[in-house]
């Protein structure tokens, strides 16, 4: 057993706590308000993110961030990729020197172009053997349901991610191990954007076969941009591609599912983000992807029409016809 930080309290900090103590660890969950904590302090739940989840009593909250962090082997972070940096920069060194950082986040740094292991790395200066990811189709609220689940425990150091999964493994979360942080990243963050164009398509009220249609080239160029960027191309065959993907683009949980169908069915973006204060990666990540497929030259067809459509510069039957009429090619160039 050891003592663990879980530095965010929306779905995926507070659903990833569960998996940690029902692993047997004690959990310090960090939240930015008094109300969120008081309620999982002294109701056991978190009213505002999973209402009605009961949550196991050794996981208690606090505010103060040298109080979640104090003698914490594992700092677990689970705050939006976008604000990664500044929160870094706010409590990084608060991190005891020995603990291991797990990033539960899917998305890539706008302006730097940095998957958010390289935003740790930087702005902590820790190694890659104490940089970690997990991901894979983990809908929070399913597994704070208990509901079965595989997931990837990624990090260089092998031995590192063999020792994760040993911490991690309960009667309902079964985590593998990869090295490959790069192909494991990409793949969590690039699925939010297939996402949102898939939800594009229910909202438009297409069937199976253009949303499978989407699924699959989506994986293709999700796989173009892995390779370019040194990532093993069987990465995306697994758990952190196509298994998060399928969850994805299939679940009416997935936030960034819904926000596409809302902006399918003529919703605006501005709309869409002033009804929830749950974050959907992909309208962020959809730019800094799409520069970086840019910087590797890599097409990107779907994540360049989802950054059109988000920008305001195209609508959603747009952006289904510019798909479908692209220039023929083969299958697997
Ligand atoms: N929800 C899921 O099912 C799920 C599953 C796997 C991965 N993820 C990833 O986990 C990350 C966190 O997602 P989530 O689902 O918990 O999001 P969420 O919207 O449910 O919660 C976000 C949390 O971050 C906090 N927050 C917002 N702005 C902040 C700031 N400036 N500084 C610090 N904290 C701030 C919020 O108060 C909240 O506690 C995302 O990258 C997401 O893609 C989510
Ligand atoms: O709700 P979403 O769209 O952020 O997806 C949640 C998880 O990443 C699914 O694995």
């Amino acid at each position: 057993m050891v003592t663990a930080a879980v530095m965010g309290a929306g779905s995926w900090g507070t659903a990833f706590s569960i998996v940690l103590a029902d692993a047997g660890h004690d959990v310090h969950l960090w939240g930015r308000r008094d109300e969120t904590c008081a309620n999982i302090n002294e109701r056991h739940e978190n009213t505002e993110y999973l209402p009605g989840q009961e949550l196991p009593g050794t996981i208690r909250a606090t505010t103060d961030p040298a109080e979640a962090l104090a003698d914490a082997a594992i700092v677990v972070l689970a705050v939006p990729s976008q604000t990664l940096r500044a929160n870094l920069e706010s409590w990084g060194h608060l991190i005891e020197p020995s603990a291991v950082m797990v990033s539960l986040m899917k998305g890539v740094e706008l302006g730097s172009h940095m998957r958010m292991s390289e935003v740790i790395a930087e702005a902590t200066g820790a190694g890659p053997e104490r940089i970690a990811v997990i991901t894979g189709p983990n809908l929070a609220k399913e597994i704070a349901r208990r509901e079965p689940a595989a997931a990837v425990v990624a990090c260089e150091d092998e031995s590192v991610a063999l020792q994760l999964q040993k911490y991690l493994h309960t009667p309902a979360f079964r985590p593998y191990t990869n090295t490959d942080l790069v192909g494991c990243e990409l793949g969590g963050t690039v699925k939010n954007i297939i996402g949102l164009a898939v939800g594009v398509c229910d909202g438009l009220g297409f069937g199976d076969n253009t949303k499978a249609s989407v699924i699959t080239r989506g994986l293709a160029e999700t796989a173009r941009l892995g390779m370019a960027m040194g990532a093993d191309p069987m990465t995306f065959m697994g758990l952190a591609g196509l298994g998060d993907l399928v969850a994805t683009c299939s679940s009416p949980l997935s936030r960034n599912r819904t926000f596409g169908e809302k902006l399918g069915r003529g919703m605006t973006v501005e709309e869409i983000t002033s009804q929830t204060r749950q974050v959907a990666e992909g309208v962020k990540s959809c730019v800094s992807v799409a520069e970086l497929s840019a910087m590797h030259g890599v097409e990107m067809p779907i994540v360049e029409h989802v950054r059109a459509l988000v920008d305001g510069n195209m609508t959603p039957t747009e952006l289904v016809n510019a798909l479908i009429s692209r220039s023929a090619k083969p299958e697997t160039r």
